[in-house]
C-alpha cells in the first residue's frame, strides 16, 4: 500500500535554507524506489518574516504544523534580529508547544573522520537532552534593568513529571543498545533542588531496568571525560541547558558541528517531531555555499527512523559514513556534498 508523508519544512535563517535543500535531496533519494511519497509544505518563518510582519510563529501556523507527520528545520537566528526573539519565539516555542521532551542528539565518530582527540577510541553515544523544562522555560525576569542595581533571574523549572518521562525514555534507549549503559549528568552537588529530583528519579526508574548499568557525572566532570575518554559513554541523560552545552562539545570531538544531528522527539506522538541539525544559522558563512549539510542529512536519517523506515534511515547513515570516509582535503560546496550523499543513497 502506498504511503504519503506530510512534511513541514522550516528552512529558517542563514545557512538553514542551504542545508535544508540538501537534506531534502537526500530524503528524496532515500525514498526513491519505495511507495512512500513525501508532500512538503514550506513555511516562511525566521528573520525575514519577522522584519516584514513582526511575526515569529503565528498561532494559525502552529495549528497547521500540528497536522503534519514531521517537521524539518534548518536553523534560526540572525544578527539583525535581537538575540532571543527568534530563538525563543520560534524554535523554543515549537519545542514546547509540540512537547518535544526528548531532544535526541547522537554522536558517532565515523571511520576516517578526524577528531581533535589523538586517541578517541570508538565513540558512539547518544545524548537524551530534556527538551521542555530547565532554565529554558522563560521563568525569569529582571528588575532595574540597565542600572547598577539590576537583578536578573532565570529560574530552572524541573517537574517530577517532566524529569521522569525523559529519564524513562533514556533508560528504554539504553536497554535497546548493546552496551546498556546510562550516564546521568547534572550538578547535584550545587543545584540541590533540581539535582536531587533528577537523582531520585534516576534511582527509582533504574530499579525497573536492572540490566542497564547506571553512573553519574557532575556536568563539569562530564566535559573532562567527553574529551579524555568519550568511548565510555553510551546513553547520556541530562537537563535542557547541560544538554545544549555538552552536545556542542560532543559534536566537536566527533568531526565538528557540521556533522551533528538532532531530533526533537515527541515520544507520545501527540504532535509531530522535528528534526534539525544541532548547529545554528552560522551567519559567518551564510550565503557562501560552504556549509556542511551532513548534519541535516543525518537528521533526515533520524526522521526516517522515527517514521518507521529504519532500513532507509540506515541507508542514509551508510551513505554519510561512506562519504565521510572518502572525503579528501579539497573543499566541497554545500550542494556538492548533498549531491554526493544523494548519489550514494540512491539504490
Ligand atoms: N537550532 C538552531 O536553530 C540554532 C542552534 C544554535 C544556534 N542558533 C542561532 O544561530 C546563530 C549563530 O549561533 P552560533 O554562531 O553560536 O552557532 P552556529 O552553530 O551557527 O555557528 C558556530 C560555528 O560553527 C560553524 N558552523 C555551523 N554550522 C556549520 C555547518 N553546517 N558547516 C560548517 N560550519 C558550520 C559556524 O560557521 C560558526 O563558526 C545565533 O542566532 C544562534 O542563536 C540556532
Ligand atoms: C538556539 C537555541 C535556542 C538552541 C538551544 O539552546 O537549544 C540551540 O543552541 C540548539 O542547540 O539547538
Ligand atoms: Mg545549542
Amino acid at each position: 500500500m502506498s504511503r504519503s508523508i506530510n512534511l513541514a519544512v522550516i528552512p529558517g535563517d542563514g545557512i538553514g535554507p542551504e542545508v535544508v535543500t540538501e537534506g531534502l535531496k537526500v530524503l528524496d533519494a532515500a525514498l526513491d524506489g519505495t511507495d512512500v511519497k513525501v508532500d512538503t509544505t514550506t513555511y516562511d518563518l525566521g528573520a525575514r518574516r519577522w522584519h516584514d510582519t513582526g511575526e515569529t510563529l503565528p498561532d494559525s501556523t502552529l495549528v497547521e504544523l500540528r497536522e503534519h507527520d514531521a517537521i524539518v528545520l534548518g536553523a534560526v537566528g540572525d544578527p539583525g534580529v535581537p538575540s532571543g526573539v527568534l530563538e525563543r519565539g520560534l524554535l523554543l516555542r515549537l519545542r514546547f508547544e509540540l512537547d518535544h521532551y526528548v531532544n535526541l542528539r547522537p554522536s558517532r565518530l565515523f571511520p576516517g573522520v578526524s577528531s581533535p582527540l589523538s586517541e578517541p577510541g570508538e565513540v558512539d553515544f547518544v545524548v537524551v537532552r530534556e527538551g521542555t523544562e530547565g532554565p529554558y522555560v522563560g521563568n525569569g525576569g529582571a528588575l532595574r534593568v540597565d542600572t547598577p542595581h539590576e537583578v536578573a533571574n532565570e529560574v530552572s523549572v524541573n517537574t517530577a513529571f517532566g524529569v521522569e518521562r525523559v529519564v524513562r525514555d533514556a533508560f528504554a534507549r539504553a536497554q535497546a543498545r548493546p552496551r546498556r549503559k546510562l550516564t546521568y549528568v547534572h550538578k547535584h552537588n550545587v543545584l540541590v533542588h533540581a539535582g536531587h529530583l533528577w537523582r531520585r528519579t534516576v534511582e527509582r526508574v533504574a530499579q525497573e531496568y536492572p540490566d542497564v548499568a547506571v553512573d553519574y557525572l557532575h556536568v563539569d566532570a562530564a566535559t573532562i571525560f567527553l574529551v579524555t575518554d568519550p568511548a565510555r559513554f553510551d546513553v547520556i541523560v541530562t537537563d535542557n541547558l547541560f544538554g545544549d552545552i555538552i552536545t556542542d562539545l560532543a559534536a566537536a570531538i566527533t568531526g565538528g558541528i557540521g556533522l551533528a544531528a538532532s531530533g526533537n522527539v515527541n515520544p507520545d506522538r501527540s504532535a509531530p517531531s522535528m528534526f534539525e541539525p544541532v548547529h545554528g544559522s552560522a551567519p559567518d558563512i551564510a550565503g557562501q555555499g560552504v556549509a556542511d549539510p551532513t548534519a541535516t542529512a543525518v537528521s533526515v536519517a533520524l526522521l526516517l527512523d522515527h517514521l518507521g523506515l529504519p532500513e532507509r534511515s540506515e541507508r542514509v547513515l551508510e551513505a554519510v559514513g561512506a562519504d565521510l570516509g572518502a572525503r579528501g582535503s579539497a573543499p566541497r560546496s554545500t550542494s556538492e556534498v548533498g549531491d554526493a550523499l544523494a548519489a550514494r543513497v540512491t539504490p
